[in-house]
């Protein structure tokens, strides 16, 4: 087993707080694995037990821990709501299986937040264990002032987007509020979600893949109300390109009761970082509102 201690790395200060980042040994994924976490002022100078409300950061395809500290510019909103933002790494790191570096959009960098369970990838590729349990499992033995299980939300980016909103669905009352920057909505239905299903899940029962659709998941959501927001830029290359069909998601939730999608389709932005940071500010003052 590779060194299997949990260790900070790096920590810089920033708006009175700190982002750290951290490395330790996955048991879920069989690897060493990076995370990184924004320390809001309230949480490094009075850590109170439970005390710091969590907000995880799902990134999407080819990203690690570091897209959304470096490009996010969430940290100044989280610092003054007193939010930790946790950001994990979107994949299994250097475990060597076949074909894994081959493409962004499999494998490497793109683990899609789902249990595979076709092999090789089974062995390692076991993301939504990883943020749903393990991941806050170590926050908990940490940081003790992080109200890690009490006050928890999530939000993400494209595929992260997809994993949040999977998430937030599939665990009800888990997660206080759920938010996403142009998310893959139906990704049973579009050429990114059926390559990676495939790849992850095999094609013999697609019904399996239904547990990792976010528009499936909001049709049946049967769980405590809970509202969702959603930013999607108009010129994104990818909803041109039918990876995202947010429309699907507005559908499936607008028959649901239980669920409250405000989707905000924002005027000639892209996919890229820089809508990321331009919306970044109203999805902290939304997780606000259902943490503090
Ligand atoms: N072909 C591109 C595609 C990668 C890309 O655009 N990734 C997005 C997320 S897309 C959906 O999950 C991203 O966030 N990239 C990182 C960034 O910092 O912009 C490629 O290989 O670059």
């Amino acid at each position: 087993m590779a060194d299997s201690a949990f260790k900070l790395v790096s920590s810089n200060r920033m708006f009175g707080g700190l982002m750290a980042l951290y490395s330790h040994y996955s048991s879920v994924l069989k690897c060493t694995m990076e995370f990184r976490v924004f320390h809001p002022p309230t949480s490094t100078e009075s850590p109170a037990p439970a005390s710091t409300p969590v907000l995880y950061y799902l990134s999407g395809l080819t990203c690690t821990s570091e897209n959304f500290a470096t490009k996010g510019y969430a940290q100044a909103a989280a610092a003054k709501a007193g939010l930790a933002l946790i950001c994990p790494d979107t994949s299994p790191r250097g475990v060597d299986l076949p074909g894994e570096d081959e493409s962004y959009d499999f494998g490497s960098g793109a683990g899609f937040y789902l249990n595979a369970t076709r092999d090789p990838w089974s062995q390692h590729y076991r993301m939504y264990d990883y943020v749903v349990d393990e991941l806050p499992g170590v926050l908990k033995a940490n940081f003790p002032e992080l109200a890690v299980g009490s006050k928890e939300a999530i939000f993400g980016h494209s595929m992260g987007g997809h994993g949040a909103l999977v998430l937030a669905l599939s665990n009800p009352g888990r997660y206080a509020s759920a938010s996403a920057f142009a998310p893959i909505c139906n990704p049973i239905n579009c050429p990114w979600g059926v390559k990676a299903f495939t790849g992850y899940l095999g094609d013999d029962d697609k019904t399996a893949w239904e547990a990792y659709d976010a528009s499936v998941l909001a049709r049946s959501y049967a769980g405590p109300k809970i509202d969702v927001l959603v930013d999607q830029g108009t010129d994104d290359q990818f909803l041109k390109e039918h990876q995202l069909l947010p429309e699907t998601l507005a559908a499936a939730a607008a028959a649901n009761d239980q669920l409250d999608v405000e989707l905000r389709m924002q005027d000639g932005y892209d996919h890229s970082y820089y809508f990321i940071a331009t919306f970044v500010e109203d999805h902290i003052a939304f997780h606000a509102k259902y943490l503090l």
